[in-house]
């Protein structure tokens, strides 16, 4: 019964299979098609030409990116029905559907169909595949009159094997055997602000990153031109998941780790938690805008200035005036220089003017010689900046953190002390939370640009000749679209942007990441409760509708700036419209372990509910006790024991940040290049990290090294040590020279 029932749908994706590789040799020969001709024809032609190569592209890199695992399930419908669910729709030239796509709405029963509610399903099977071949099948029978002698209900076995599976240092996705629980989240309409709280292991990131995928199926043109942005801790972990969306056949996700949220910056220092708890606090806002105001400033007394060897005045008044008539334009500080500066050439012209035809010489008539002597005077030019600089943001946040005088007057109400940790030197690196404040800063600041908007004005220019273009271009694409199978239509808006880069295409996730002003249509955040209220505000400036998924466990937080209540971290930002929805299911980590790292959270005074762990593991977590000085000594002693008991499986090292260089160079010592940072690499399986680093990521097994430094640096929170003690999925060692923290053992 089953090999009869496993070899008819090893025939069955084998169709599959060859109808996804009939679709990619139809798109390589379009493809091809379109390039031979590309250089010919007219402008619109040609546009035409890069937009259908631009989409050609799309399609052939999903069809690609879907091959691995393309089917998952097939649901038997009480109608007699049966369907496929796949990565991907597929149908037969003739329009047969072959399989769903599991984001279709179609295919949504098969992850929430249960015993007691079935809609429709009688039976639910899952295929698990190996490359391109059915290795295996597994029933979910749902209506009980299906089963036949010998037969019983299966159900968890594909979720097993996804968990039991070795760690490769990249999440897979979780598509074939998403929980009920999860499913209903991803789900979820598009609008709003849906906060999904779980505690370790329960599958908040591949929820994230499944509604991610879902929202782009399922609201297609709506997000497609304004993008989704995913936010996450670290690039250690944007390069954990960077798999999981192309997998899924989608490749427009913009994905950036906090310290990349503004183009053009790389933050990767790091500073103390007290210096980033200020950075991250609300009260930067009146900071920044001090910071600006700071550099719109009056002249003492009147200033004297020299004009072609005529002497004008400037009185302080004046510069007053002027001040006040630029800031009432509302305008940033760059933008709102054009008022001020034109208001005062005006006056010195008038006043030059004056000057001349009072000694009787020159051409009065001509006012515009005169405003160009004006413009043209050194005095006035030093003057004038000097009274309202233009102002990079780079510029105006390195200057307030240099110059004790600066951060004085724009912080008044932060303590010397306060103040004395802010300072550092100019040329320091930018930090993560150095970011918002930039952001602020730009915000505050607008466009500094020295071309005195002319560049502006000409890409506007450009960009309008390209939307006519591609308005005419469109009206006669849109058979042709549909004849190549391509979902959805094309705006002349999305047309022009393929026109921008003329043959050297950009995405729309690549524009988005280079321009701050980008509004996205949705944001995903991952670990969201490490966010500070400084960068919470900068994203809700990246998503000016508020349609956000956040993701999180507040038990988790280890920033210093960082959540203690959800309430408190978005009520300033979203008012009360927010949603709150819980995980409740460990699949991570093993009953021993998890248990042992919630007994711990406890008894530190963190109140934490331990998630039901879908498995008991093999080990407790095992202890080591050591001389202080030994403790190095003690990992590298134990990695064999560790990475034998995994089997070729992934060991993480989670150390205090200080000892983390000793204890890699003390492994390096014995073990060479197998030792890495960061999620590892194929040819790491041991990698060393800190808590920080460690955020989001899973290992078969974990070391830690000292677990009391972890709890007492974290300034009393248990953050750092939670989120060590949950990454294993497998084994657990703690090596301590100090007393156990209470809780870990039973
Ligand atoms: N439905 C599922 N099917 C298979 N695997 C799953 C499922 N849900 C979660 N997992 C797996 O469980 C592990 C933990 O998931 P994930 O990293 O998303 O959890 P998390 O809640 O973000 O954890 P943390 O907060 O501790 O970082 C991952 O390996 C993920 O692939």
């Amino acid at each position: 019964m089953y090999d009869a029932e496993l070899a008819k749908e090893r025939l069955y994706v084998d169709g599959l299979y060859a109808r996804l590789d009939e679709l990619r040799a139809a798109k390589v020969e379009q493809l091809a098609q379109v390039r031979r001709t590309k250089s010919m024809g007219t402008h619109q032609n040609r546009s035409e030409r890069d937009a259908f190569a631009s989409l050609y592209e799309n399609r052939l890199a999903q069809l690609n990116a879907v091959d691995d695992r393309l089917a998952f399930g097939r649901l038997d419908l009480e109608s007699g029905e049966q369907r496929y669910i796949g990565r991907i729709g597929l149908s037969t030239e003739d329009l047969r559907q072959l399989m769903v796509d599991w984001r279709a709405p179609e295919a949504g029963t098969f992850y929430q169909a249960t015993a007691f509610e079935r809609l429709g399903v009688r039976r639910r099977r899952h295929l698990i595949l190996q490359g391109r071949s059915v290795s295996a099948i597994e029933d979910d029978v749902l209506d009980h009159t299906m089963l036949v002698d010998g037969e019983h209900l299966q159900g968890e076995g594909a979720l097993l094997a996804a968990l039991n599976s070795k760690r490769t240092g990249r999440m897979s996705d979780i598509v074939g055997t998403i929980q009920a629980e999860q499913d209903r989240i991803i789900r979820s309409p598009l609008s709003g602000a849906l906060v999904v709280q779980g505690g370790p292991g329960t599958g908040k990131t591949a929820v994230a990153l499944h509604r991610a995928a879902y929202l782009l199926y399922t609201h297609r043109e709506r997000l497609q031109s304004s993008g989704v942005l995913l936010v996450g801790p670290s690039s250690a972990f944007m390069k954990y998941i960077e798999r999981v969306l192309p997998s899924l056949g989608e490749t427009g996700v913009v994905m950036a780790s906090l310290g990349h949220l503004m183009p053009g910056i790389t933050a990767a220092a790091v500073e103390t938690p007290e210096v980033a708890k200020l950075k991250g606090g609300i009260d930067m806002v009146a900071v920044m805008a001090n910071a600006v105001a700071n550099r719109q400033r009056l002249p003492h007394g009147d200033s004297r200035v020299d004009v072609e060897g005529t002497r004008l005045v400037l009185t302080s008044r004046q510069v007053r005036r002027a001040r006040d008539k630029a800031r009432a334009t509302g305008k940033p500080h760059n933008e709102a220089r054009v008022t001020f500066v034109k208001t005062l050439l005006r006056e010195l012209t008038e006043q030059l003017r004056e000057h001349i035809e009072g000694s009787g010489a020159g051409n009065t008539a001509d006012r515009s010689y005169l405003a160009e002597d004006v413009r043209g005077s050194r005095d006035v030019r030093t003057i004038l900046n000097l009274c309202w600089m233009p102002m990079s943001a780079e510029k105006l946040v390195r200057d307030m953190f240099s110059k004790p005088e600066i951060l004085a007057a724009v912080a008044p109400q932060f303590s010397a002390a306060q103040r004395a940790l802010l300072l550092r030197p100019a040329n320091s690196p930018w930090t993560e939370s150095d970011v918002p404040l930039l952001d602020e800063a730009a915000e505050l600041l607008g466009e500094l640009d020295a071309t005195g908007g002319r560049a502006e004005a000409a890409h506007d220019a450009q960009r309008k000749r390209d939307l006519t273009n591609a308005e005419k271009a469109i009206s006669n694409m849109n058979q042709l679209l549909e004849d190549s199978g391509v979902d959805g239509m094309l705006t002349a808006e999305q047309l022009a942007d393929f026109n921008v880069v003329d043959g050297d295409h950009l995405s729309n996730a690549e524009v988005a990441l280079t321009d701050r002003s980008w509004a996205y249509g949705h944001v995903v955040v991952d670990e969201a409760q490490e966010l500070s209220p400084m960068q919470w505000r900068l994203l809700v400036r990246r998503c000016p509708v508020k349609s956000f998924t956040i993701v999180g466990d507040i038990a988790q937080t280890s920033s210093a700036a960082g959540a203690s209540s959800w309430q408190g971290a978005l009520s300033p930002f979203f008012g009360e419209r927010w949603a709150l929805e819980e995980l409740s299911v460990n699949y991570r980590t093993p009953t021993q372990i998890a248990e042992a790292a919630a007994r711990m959270a406890n008894a530190a005074g963190q109140v934490v509910s331990t998630p039901k762990a879908v498995r008991e593991g093999e080990w407790e977590p095992i202890i080591d006790r050591v001389a202080a000085g030994a403790v190095v000594d003690q990992v590298v002693a134990v990695m064999e024991e560790e990475t034998a008991a995994v089997a070729g499986g992934l060991i993480a090292v989670i150390a205090p940040k200080v000892q983390v260089s000793d204890i890699t160079v003390a492994l390096r010592a014995v073990y060479g290049h197998r030792i890495g940072h960061g999620a590892g690499s194929t040819v790491q399986d041991i990698v060393v990290l800190d808590p920080h680093q460690a955020k989001g990521l899973e290992f078969d097994g974990v070391v830690i090294v000292e677990p009391a430094a972890l709890l007492a640096g974290a300034g009393g929170r248990v953050g750092d040590l939670y989120v060590a003690m949950t990454r294993p999925t497998q084994r657990l060692r703690l090596i301590t020279s100090e007393p156990l923290p209470e809780g870990i053992e039973r």
